[in-house]
Order: C-alpha cells, then structure tokens, then sequence
C-alpha cells in the first residue's frame, strides 16, 4: 500500500470510526434524525436525539430511537445512553404538531409508535441511562424516566407537565414516573404538572445525579454501567425486566384500548382548541 492509499484508508477509518482523546467511537447507524456511537473499548452506545432545535417526537424520530434501540440489543452493546445534539434541549415532549388538527391514520402510526417505543426503552436488556444535557418536558421526561439512571445538567426543567396542557397522561407515563419517584410525590406532581429545576429533581430523585457539562453527563452514565461489571448480564437483565414485567405487560394487554382512548380525547373539540392555544401561545413567546 502507498502512501496515498494509506492516508486515504485512515481518513475512511476516521470518518467511519471518529476518533477522541482516549476511545475510539464507531458510528453503528445513523438515522436521519438521530445517530449512534458505539464506543469500542467500554461497548456503551450513545444515542443522540437531532432534530433541532427541540427534539420533538414526531413519527419520524421515535421511528428513528425505535430502530436505534433494536439495533444496540442485537449489537449486544454494554449499555445505551440517550442524550440530544440540541445544547438546551433534551427533548421537548410530543410534537404537539402530531395532535393538533390530525390527519387519523398518521396519527394511529404516531400513538403506536410512542407505544412500542417505550416498550422497547424501558423493558431493554441493555442497561440504560439518560444525559440529560437540557429540558425535558413531557415525553421527554418520559424517555429520560424510562432508563435506568438520570444525569443532568443543571438549570434545566424536567416533569410531566400534561394537566397543565388540559391533557392527560397515559397510564404508563405515570407508572414510569411512579417507578423512580416516592408515590406521593410522583401524584403530586402529576397532578399540579409540575416542573421540577435540576436541583430539585436532584432532591425528589427524580434524577440521580448532576453534571457540569454533557460529556460529565455520559462519563457519569459510564459510571454508572461500570457498577454492573460484576454482575452477571443475562441475571441483571432478567431482574430488570421481571421488576418492570407488571408496567410492561399492562400496556401489551391494553395497547388496543390506549390508542382508541388516545384518539377519542385527541380529536375531542376541546382538546383540539387548547392544543390550538398553547402552541400559539409557544410561538408568541418567539416574536
Ligand atoms: C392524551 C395525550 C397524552 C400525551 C402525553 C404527552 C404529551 C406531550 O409530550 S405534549 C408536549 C409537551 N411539551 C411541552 O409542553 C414543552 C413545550 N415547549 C417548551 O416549553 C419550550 O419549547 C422548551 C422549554 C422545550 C424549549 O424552549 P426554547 O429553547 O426557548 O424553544 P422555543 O420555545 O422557542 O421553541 C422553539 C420552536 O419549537 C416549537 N415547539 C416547542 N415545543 C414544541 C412541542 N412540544 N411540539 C411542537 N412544537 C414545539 C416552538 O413553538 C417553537 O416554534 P417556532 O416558533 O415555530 O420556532
């Protein structure tokens, strides 16, 4: 091999293969509206939300997470972490712009998304974590409730702010907030659709801990995963996903009636016109 060649083949490596100070990161895919790096030498995947500038979860992007997580279970990676390319956003919850004057097959597709998604986040086998790197309302919170472990940064918001909305929360967001948060405090703020500052999370433990910045952020999910090394991997994912069986099988068993309970309230008249009023009132705040 010459020279040329030899310079031509690590640039293909690096673009492939990106290289950082002490890891090597190996892009497994790329959808079009997230990415995934594989770091070779822990076997962690870092899947990154990017649909700019606030991670809403339309169809396309929690098809997206969706495939994304499939792929890191049958990769075997050693654990995923879920975090956003946005530096204030992890993910602003549900495009709002699926519900609001919907067309009705789309917006089947959506719901059932949302459904296998969360199905497949918080019953995976793989350990999981979220760096939470900016706010997080809603179904962002949703995803970020659904791992195993919370880093975030702080002077962010995260919470399940739905009654706010004149909407309601699926009875699997609450079971989610339900396994991290005391039960009192988790109907509390389900009910007043509180959002908790990072320091408050902190204190709740609704996150389990703080980071300056988002590469402490995944150094810390790391961190995390590493308290694993000694346990045997196939146990661990068996006691995970037995601990959240009960959550997990309830939505199997009623993912039929969800959607149709989805659809009836979505395309309510009155839910229609407060949807209406709160993006407008989202995009006031930008004039
Ligand atoms: C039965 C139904 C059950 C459903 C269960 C769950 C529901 C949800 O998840 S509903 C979504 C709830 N989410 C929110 O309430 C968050 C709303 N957004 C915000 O509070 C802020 O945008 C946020 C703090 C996340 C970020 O603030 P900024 O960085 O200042 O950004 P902007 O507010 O300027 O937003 C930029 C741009 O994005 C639009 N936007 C924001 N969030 C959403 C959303 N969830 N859906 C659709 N669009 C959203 C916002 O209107 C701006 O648009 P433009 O003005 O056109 O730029």
């Amino acid at each position: 091999m010459n020279r040329a060649m030899m310079m031509s083949a690590a640039k293909n490596l690096l673009t492939r293969y990106g290289s950082t100070k002490n890891n090597i990161y190996r892009c497994m895919s790329t959808g079009k509206l997230t990415t995934v790096d594989v770091n070779e030498k822990s076997g962690v995947a870092v899947l990154t939300m990017n649909r700019l500038p606030v991670n809403g979860l339309n169809l396309e992007l929690l098809r997206d997470i969706r495939n994304d997580i499939d792929e890191i279970e049958g990769n075997k990676c050693r654990g995923l972490i879920l975090t956003s390319a946005s530096s204030s956003v992890f993910s602003a919850g549900l495009d709002i712009m699926e519900m609001y004057k919907p067309n009705q097959d789309r917006l089947k597709e959506f719901w059932t998304t949302l459904q296998d998604t969360w199905l497949a986040l918080y019953g995976s086998s793989v350990p999981t974590a979220a760096a939470i790197n900016g706010h997080s309302p809603a179904g962002g919170c949703l995803l970020a409730t659904s791992c195993e472990y919370r880093v975030m940064l702080p002077k962010f918001t995260i919470g399940l702010n739905e009654t706010k909305l004149g909407i309601v929360a699926p009875k699997w967001f609450m079971a989610t907030f339900c396994n991290v948060l005391p039960r009192r405090v988790a109907e509390m703020a389900l009910t007043q659709g509180k959002m908790f500052s990072s320091e408050e999370a902190l204190k709740v433990g609704l996150v389990d801990e703080l980071a300056q910045s988002k590469e402490e952020a995944i150094e810390k999910c790391q961190q995390f995963f590493a308290t694993f090394a000694k346990t045997n991997p196939f146990a661990r994912a068996m006691t995970k996903q037995q601990f959240r069986s009960k959550d997990l099988q309830q939505l199997e068993d009623e993912k039929a009636q969800d959607l149709e309970a989805f659809l009836f309230f979505v395309n309510q008249p009155s839910v229609q016109k407060g949807l209406g009023i709160y993006l407008d009132s989202l995009k006031a705040k930008t004039k």
